[in-house]
């Protein structure tokens, strides 16, 4: 009999927008979680800053002691505070004594990834973070497990709901800036500092997390290109609007191969047009939605709700499951993969596409200097639209793909030129044929 069986027990650390989820979903179906994982979960703790804040908590399960908690009886620590301290010290104490732990701190995972893992492989524990990246979806297993015989070559998506979720709003309403950000505040999106999520933070960190799962190689959130939605205005939303693009935030982590076949890895975040007709263009709200390209998979994609409390706390509870299933039959889950240890690419030296929208005056010569400097920098223009407006004109740029460093330094020097009167727009262009 399953409930005759010594319980699993679990300390939970953190009891805000996803604990309270995974508290009350634990303490609600225990007969569904013993028949999964072949043994009763027993919840003994559950550490909070401030217990009165927490009726919907047995009273005796709550503490403010954290450390407490986990250097007490339990096998599996769950994580749930978020940032890097108090949660590093923590985890570090849990995995050295031997207890697996789940954690869905994707900023202590894209920068002490590898401590963790040690620290668990030293003791012989689990360590599960499925909800970090992209909350319900499925996606970090998928890499870790189902694709472990594969190569994968680019992963690309939207992985930030909070940013998701304010583009959206301003490309379909118009709806400004800093009330849809508070909106995904209150909906339990955003991060306890909102502005890790406006300015890519988060979403760097994803991306530090999928490079490293896809390409074998340690990647950490320094390692990785970061813009974020701050400096995205009305002008840039009504710029795609007019070439039928929209404007996401996209995480791209790529295997690159130079001529001479050296490989590389490049991992960026930054908004960037894509085409209405593109599957990501469709992807609303807080939803997330990843493609993963791999050499025998071909190309796979991955969709859903990627923030909330709710949906987080299902990758929570599924991750603890497979920890207490392990426990049960005494196996372990996977372990850090980095032998292939590729060299990380800088931005600029990483092929990008720009467009870019110019307010020029509308007089001879002037689309001659804007190609003749393009032509200096060597990228090459896709298409180039002009529109008269009086004595001036708007113009617009779109180029085929060239290093990074190229297409920044041209935006840069076209600025100058006199015939310039404003760069209106400049972004990068993903999800078309260069
Ligand atoms: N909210 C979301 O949609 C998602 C969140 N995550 C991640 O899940 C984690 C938790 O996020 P949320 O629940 O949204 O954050 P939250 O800010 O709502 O909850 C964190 C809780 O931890 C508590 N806390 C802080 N320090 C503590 C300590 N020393 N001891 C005990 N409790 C402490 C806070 O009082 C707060 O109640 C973060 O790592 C976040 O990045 C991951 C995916 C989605
Ligand atoms: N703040 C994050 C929460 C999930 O990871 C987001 O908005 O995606
Ligand atoms: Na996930």
């Amino acid at each position: 009999m399953i409930e005759d069986r010594e319980p699993i027990r679990v300390a939970l650390l953190g009891c805000g927008t996803v604990g309270t989820e995974v508290v009350s979903l634990l303490q609600g179906r225990p007969g569904e979680f013993a028949a999964r994982t072949g043994a009763p979960l027993q919840v003994t703790g559950v550490a909070v800053r401030r217990p009165h804040k927490h009726p919907e908590v047995p009273e005796h399960l709550l503490t403010t002691d954290a450390a407490a908690l986990v250097n007490g009886d339990v096998d599996v620590v769950v994580e749930l505070i978020g940032g890097i301290e108090p949660a590093r010290s923590l985890l570090l104490q849990a995995l050295r004594a031997g207890k697996s732990v789940v954690t869905a701190n994707k900023a202590l995972l894209a920068e002490y990834g590898s401590e963790l893992y040690a620290a668990a492989d030293a003791a012989g524990a689990d360590i599960y973070f499925e909800a970090s990246v992209a909350g319900a979806i499925p996606l970090l297993r998928p890499l870790r497990e189902s694709l472990a015989g594969d190569r994968i070559s680019r992963v690309m998506g939207i992985v930030n709901g909070t940013t998701n979720y304010i583009l959206s709003a301003m490309d379909s309403s118009g709806a400004s800036y800093a009330e849809t950000l508070e909106e995904a505040g209150q909906l339990g999106y955003a991060e306890a500092d909102p502005t890790a999520d406006v300015d890519g933070f988060d979403a760097a960190a994803k991306a530090a997390i999928l490079a490293s799962l896809s390409f074998h190689t340690r990647v950490t959130a320094t390692d990785v290109h970061r813009e974020g939605i701050s400096g995205i205005g009305a002008g840039d939303i009504a710029a795609a609007k007019s070439l039928d693009r929209t404007v996401k935030l996209l995480s791209i982590c790529e295997r690159v191969v130079d001529d001479e076949g050296n490989e590389s890895v490049s991992a960026r975040v930054h908004p960037a047009m894509i085409p209405r007709s593109h599957p990501l263009a469709g992807v609303g709200g807080a939803f997330n939605a990843v493609f993963v390209e791999a050499e025998s998979a071909g190309q796979l994609m991955f969709y859903g709700q990627g923030a909330g409390g709710v949906p987080t706390s299902s990758a929570v509870l599924g991750d603890l499951v497979a920890v207490a299933r392990n426990l049960v039959v005494a196996g372990k889950g996977p372990r850090e993969s980095a032998h292939a240890q590729l060299p990380v690419r800088s931005m600029g030296a990483t092929p990008t596409r720009y467009h870019i929208s110019l307010d020029v005056a509308d007089k001879p010569g002037v689309l001659s200097q804007v190609a003749a400097t393009f032509n200096e920098h060597d990228v090459s223009i896709a298409a180039v639209r002009q529109q008269g407006r009086g004595p001036d004109a708007s113009l617009v740029v779109i180029t085929h793909t060239a290093l990074d460093s190229a297409l920044q330094a041209t935006v840069d020097e076209i600025a100058r030129l006199s015939a310039v009167n404003e760069v209106v727009s400049v972004m990068r262009v993903e999800g078309e044929q260069s």
